[in-house]
């Protein structure tokens, strides 16, 4: 086995980064592994999302390093962490943020598309993810779907370029308990069945109690760990 076997797939390091009112992260460290799913808990406003938002580059970190992939991601330009998050991050939000008159498979698709993936396959990879998670509103404007299928669709959308790392940020939190589980079983899936690393921030016991690990965000670092 190479080094790279034991890689993980995102490795954050004495990470710091403040807002005008308040240190939000103090030398944070974490590593997540292919395979692997992480819940990441705290009180509200500790600061899961700007950690989630730190590592997809939305966010300009003040200090430390992040890789994803064995790239670092704090050192790229706007464009090249633009192309890097496109190839190697999907994201799925607590609202499943889609573009509402947009179809499924048009939301689905239209991430490959800008990935770089010809017409016919984006299409065609998008009708086979969106069939697999069990939806079958091809033509209907996502606008008039349930919360748990705008899920369900949004994971489609993150797995569409094969990422290695999925970022969920309070993914089930709006939606009711069975759409929950059904996003839930979706989600921790992914690490068992695609080796995908997992970081899902969640203030759900459920949830988080499913996840390999869990760590807490209190003070700016990260603290508990459960295999
Ligand atoms: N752009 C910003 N400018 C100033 N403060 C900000 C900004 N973005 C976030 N914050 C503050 O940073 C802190 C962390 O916010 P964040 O949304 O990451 O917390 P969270 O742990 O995800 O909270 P919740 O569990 O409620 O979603 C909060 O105090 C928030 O008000």
């Amino acid at each position: 086995m190479t080094d790279e076997t034991f890689s993980p797939v995102l490795r954050v390091q004495q990470l710091c980064y403040s807002t005008p009112n308040a240190q939000i992260f103090d030398r944070l460290d974490l590593d997540v592994f292919a395979g692997e799913s992480v819940a990441l808990c705290g009180p509200s406003g500790t600061g899961k999302t700007t950690l989630l938002s730190c590592i997809a580059g939305l966010i300009r970190r003040d200090e430390g390093r992040i890789l994803v992939a064995g790239e670092e991601v704090t050192r790229m330009s706007r464009r090249q962490l633009a192309a890097h998050r496109r190839n190697h991050i999907g994201m799925v939000f607590q609202f499943g943020e889609l573009l509402p008159e947009l179809s499924p498979m048009e939301n689905v698709a239209l991430a490959a598309l800008l990935a770089g993936v010809k017409r016919e396959e984006a299409y065609g990879s998008a009708r086979t993810l969106l069939s697999e998670l069990g939806i079958s509103h091809e033509k209907t404007p996502t606008a008039y779907l349930s919360g748990g299928e705008r899920q369900r669709v949004a994971v489609a959308r993150a797995l569409i370029t094969d990422p290695p790392l999925i970022l969920a940020d309070e993914p089930t939190g709006a939606l009711d308990q069975h759409s929950r589980d059904v996003v839930a079983d979706i989600l921790f899936d992914l690490p068992k069945r695609d080796g995908r690393a997992l970081l899902l921030a969640t203030h759900d016991e459920n949830v988080a109690k499913r996840a390999d690990r869990r760590l807490d965000l209190r003070a700016g670092r990260l603290t508990g760990a459960r295999a």
